[in-house]
């Protein structure tokens, strides 16, 4: 068997698009690309080598180099573990280069994840269907939203099966013991044998996108956990907030599809009362930034909202990309904020080659 050379691309995401939190997402120009080499199984009695990760672009100063402490490799590790196999093969070369900036609500740590079970997959040799792949992603990653669009790409909506006790019991044991730091003195054994995952826990369905549709990602300076951008959303809502949500998703997934997209039904229908109107202590500049450019204010503009669990704020615009991102950096620059803006489009699905 001669050595071999693959490439894995992952496209960084936005969830929620306003009021579809937890629940829809979209996949979006930038990518988290891993160069693979892996010789050949080593001949008899020549000594194991651990993989060598390298890594350039975003994330590059922070992100740890050592493969039992990285979220990829971890991940692919936890997939090669659960089908008996304990260890990278031997030789293993990543070059990780990541397009994704982290912490700012476009899916990194959702790519990063994805990443790395298509890695395991790979280097494994297991052959695992889209569905048992998207398993084990939703294993570390709770919220399909990211995960299910960098997964299989474009304008997505996704939900977790109901499980029953036994297979709730498997998806709820916490990710520390899914994907456990391995210590650098590990013995053989640590990590062996970790929780599968029940099968068939994610579901989703493609929406139609309409071609017109770009997306403006604009970027602020600063990171903001999703963890911590969760903590200040309340347990319990009330039925009005519910019904303002659930009444504008079912118009948007339907209305991002329609050509030409229309402005007035889109602005609205991208509004939301269950996660932005608490997160707007975590980011200055969300709720003016979101008021104060309209499709009335800014031609082209169809409907703006938090990227993810922010800081980015993303717009869907036809046209007048530079107005929307330029008059956002005023608003936020009031407030002390710098921002970078990109303008994205809506691509396709993670790729092996
Ligand atoms: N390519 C990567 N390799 C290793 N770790 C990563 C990578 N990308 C992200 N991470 C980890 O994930 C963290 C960011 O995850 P977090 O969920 O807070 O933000 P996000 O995924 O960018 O935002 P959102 O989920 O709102 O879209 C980073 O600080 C880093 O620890
Ligand atoms: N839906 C998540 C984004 C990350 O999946 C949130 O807003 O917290």
């Amino acid at each position: 068997m001669s050595s071999r050379t693959f490439t894995i691309s992952v496209p960084a995401t936005s969830a929620n698009i306003g009021p579809g939190f937890d629940v829809v997402g979209l996949s979006l120009s930038l990518h988290l690309t891993l160069t693979v080499t892996q010789p050949p199984p080593p001949s008899d009695g020549s000594p194991y080598t651990a993989p060598v990760l390298r890594y350039t672009g975003e994330g590059a100063a922070e992100v740890p180099l050592d493969a039992y402490k990285n979220l990829t490799t971890r991940v692919a590790l936890y997939v090669l573990r659960c089908h008996a196999i304990r260890s990278f093969p031997s030789g293993l070369d990543i070059h990780v280069d990541n397009q994704i900036p982290f912490g700012r609500g476009l899916g990194s740590s959702g790519a990063a994840v994805i990443a790395g079970v298509l890695l395991g997959n790979e280097v494994g040799r297991l052959n695992l269907s889209q569905e048992r792949l998207l398993d084990f992603a939703l294993m570390v990653e709770r919220h399909p939203d990211n995960v299910t669009a960098a997964l299989v790409g474009g304008f997505v909506g996704s939900y977790l099966r109901e499980l029953d006790a036994a297979a709730t019991e498997a998806a709820s044991v916490p990710l520390s013991e899914v994907l456990p730091e391995y210590p650098s003195d590990a013995g053989e054994d640590w990590g062996l044998n970790p929780p599968l995952p029940p099968l068939g826990i994610g579901h989703y369905v493609r929406f139609r996108w309409s071609e017109n549709i770009k997306a403006v990602a604009i970027i602020p300076r600063f990171e903001l956990s999703t963890a911590k951008a969760r903590e200040v959303l309340p347990l319990q809502y009330s039925r009005k907030d519910l019904v303002f949500n659930l009444q504008r998703l079912a118009v948007l997934t339907t209305a991002l599809g329609q050509s030409p997209p229309d402005p007035d039904l889109i602005y609205e229908a991208m509004k939301d009362r269950v996660h932005q109107p608490y997160r707007k202590t975590l980011i200055p500049g969300l709720p003016e930034v979101t008021s104060s450019i309209t499709p009335a204010t800014h031609p082209g503009l169809l409907g703006i909202c938090l990227s993810g669990a922010g800081p980015t704020i993303l717009a869907l615009a036809t046209h007048g990309f530079e107005a929307i991102a330029e008059d956002a950096r005023a608003i936020f620059k009031k407030t002390g904020v710098e921002i970078d803006w990109k303008l994205l489009t809506v691509v396709g699905g993670s790729t092996v080659q």
